[in-house]
């Protein structure tokens, strides 16, 4: 039985009263949600409902009444070998440095105690590499397994056949829409001498404006056109079922979804700049997000007390354990 006709999909099914019956589950979802072929003219659904049947369970959640608590990290990925010669990079596809390969290692510490099922990452390299070397730090142990749905071929031929180790996976969505902002004609630039020859102020103007276009490129405006209403329609109703989201990638979507869920004006995301290889920590409960910092160390209690979920969770990891 291939994985995505196994389980039904969170927040896609709402399962009649003998639904509980597996085999049931089975034939509603092959036949009316998570076939592939069903969806051939749809690859982000396809590829988001292929995710949900490699892990359909939360790894851990709190219901309070009705209202259900998650937890969203949102990671910059690490210093990419562009950054490090001060090149405009946007949407060009260049690796982590080795620094950048030890920002994700840490980075995935600091997050190793904190619930994640299923992750989204950009199409580009750095932010797939952050979020794959970042989990191999969790104490949860599952193994991120992308999802390749660009043609149905290529859905078949990832399938995975064991119940057993689908639950031990967590489901990676790539994507471009959370790509860097496409920088335009600076790609390639170095900024230092891209400044000197054009002037501070406007490279200022074009790097942290809100509505001011690079040439040719996207203004962060544009970037937040696309960025949050991937957000919005795929990530957030994820995160409403109770699913615990990683989302890896760039300052500037990054910076656009951070804007959305701090409420932030187009003037204070001006001055919103964003580290390589941090994460950020926000708790979702009843249909809000609270912005939680970034996470320091696994060793460290703060962050853990913040939700008794997120206490319970590391609990268990512990007793797993040992
Ligand atoms: O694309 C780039 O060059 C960086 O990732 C982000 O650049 P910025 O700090 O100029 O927005």
């Amino acid at each position: 039985m291939a994985a995505n006709f196994i389980l039904q999909p969170a927040g896609f099914l709402d399962v009649p009263p003998f639904g509980s019956s597996r085999i049931f589950g089975k034939l509603i979802s092959s036949r009316f949600f998570c076939n592939a072929s069903h969806h051939k003219f749809n690859p982000v659904i396809a590829s988001i409902c292929n995710a949900s049947a490699v892990d359909p369970t939360p790894s851990h959640s709190i219901s309070h009444g009705s209202s259900t608590e998650s937890t969203l990290i949102l990671i910059r990925h690490g210093e990419s070998m562009w950054n490090e010669k001060n090149l405009f990079t946007g949407c060009c596809d260049v690796p982590l440095t080795r620094r950048g390969v030890e920002e994700a290692i840490e980075a995935g510490k600091r997050i190793s105690y904190i619930p994640v099922d299923m992750i989204f990452t950009s199409g580009l390299i750095r932010a797939k590499m952050t979020a794959m070397l970042a989990m191999t730090q969790h104490h949860q142990k599952k193994v991120p397994i992308i999802m390749h749905n660009e043609s149905e071929q290529a859905t078949t031929w990832s399938q995975v056949y064991s119940e057993t180790t689908i639950k031990q996976s967590i489901p990676v969505i790539t994507t471009w829409q959370l790509n860097e902002r496409m920088y335009g004609e600076l790609q390639g630039l170095n900024k230092k001498e891209t400044a000197e020859r054009y002037g501070k102020e406007q490279v200022h103007e074009w790097r942290r404006s809100y509505d001011i276009q690079p040439p040719k490129g996207e203004s962060l405006e544009m970037c937040l056109r696309r960025a949050v209403t991937y957000f919005k329609e795929f990530i957030e109703p994820q995160l409403q079922s109770g699913k615990h989201v990683m989302v890896a990638a760039h300052a500037n979507s990054l910076r656009s979804i951070i804007m959305y869920l701090d409420k932030m004006t187009s003037q204070e995301v001006t001055n919103l700049e964003l580290s390589t290889g941090i994460p950020l920590l926000y708790i979702y409960k009843d249909g809000r997000f609270s912005s939680r910092g970034s996470p320091v160390g696994p060793t460290e209690a703060g962050v853990y007390a913040y939700t008794e979920s997120l206490a319970v969770y590391r609990q268990q990891l512990d007793e797993m354990s040992h």
